[in-house]
């Protein structure tokens, strides 16, 4: 299996704090994967590098044959907007915003015309059960509908990968596991790679596979058979 996304031996430092020490991992397309470990491992750290967010001081990122750490940043920012999606743990969207305007937005970074956006914007909220939010803006959504909306837009555009840091994180446990099935459901439907960052052992059950990160390196990375 050619893996999708991969770090090799990657180093970052947030002044004399060692983020990330050499840490490697390999994600193959269509995976759905949990990076967990300890608080301050690196765990963000590691996604956000993944993601293309962040440069490593040190190590490669690869998406399929793309050097991630050798792209500036409008090509890291293109690649981000066409082929990945991202959710936060408090979701993200920009707050003037209506809900499907958050949505279309992604849609038209893409291409689409705004009426054509904003319609196919309605029907990822409606997948999300959410499309009554549509006109609202995100200060007047719960948590979870904020992070059905934050789901809807990582996902409306087709992209490849999503990376959720923490997409449950602000949510109690019955709203936070719904909306991860809603997530990881949609993703296997589609055949999204998904890379999930959680500290949360029951979250970390719902992917294929568990990667444990510790003092900024990869600790374990068992296979999960379902
Ligand atoms: N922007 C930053 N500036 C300074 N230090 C940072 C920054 N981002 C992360 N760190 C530090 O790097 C280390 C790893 O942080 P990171 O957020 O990647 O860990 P984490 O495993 O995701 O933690 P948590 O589960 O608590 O979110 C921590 O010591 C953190 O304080």
């Amino acid at each position: 299996m050619t893996p999708l996304l991969q770090a090799r031996d990657v180093s970052v430092s947030f002044g004399r704090t060692r983020a990330l020490r050499g840490a490697s991992l390999a994600i193959g397309a269509g995976e759905i994967v949990a990076i967990s470990g300890p608080s301050g491992s690196g765990k963000s750290t590691l996604l956000h590098c993944l993601a293309g967010i962040l440069v490593p001081d040190d190590g490669e990122i690869r998406y399929g044959e793309t050097r991630l750490d050798e792209l500036d940043e409008d090509s890291r920012t293109r690649l981000r907007r066409e082929v990945f999606g991202i959710v936060f743990q408090f979701g993200g969207l920009v707050p003037e915003l209506t809900a499907v305007e958050n949505v279309a937005v992604s849609l038209m970074f893409g291409g689409l015309g705004r009426a054509e956006a904003a319609a196919a914007a309605l029907d990822w909220l409606g997948r999300l059960g959410v499309d009554d939010c549509a006109p609202l803006r995100p200060g007047d959504l719960s948590g979870g509908q904020v992070q059905r909306v934050a789901m809807a837009r990582a996902l409306a555009h087709g992209p490849k990968v999503v990376f959720a840091d923490e997409p449950t994180g602000a949510l109690d446990s019955v709203a936070g596991e719904e909306v991860l099935g809603l997530l990881l459901g949609t993703a296997r439907d589609h055949g999204t790679t998904v890379v999930l960052v959680t500290h949360d052992n029951r979250i970390a059950a719902y992917a294929d596979r568990e990667i444990v990160v510790r003092d900024g390196a990869v600790a374990a990375s068992p296979v999960v058979t379902r």
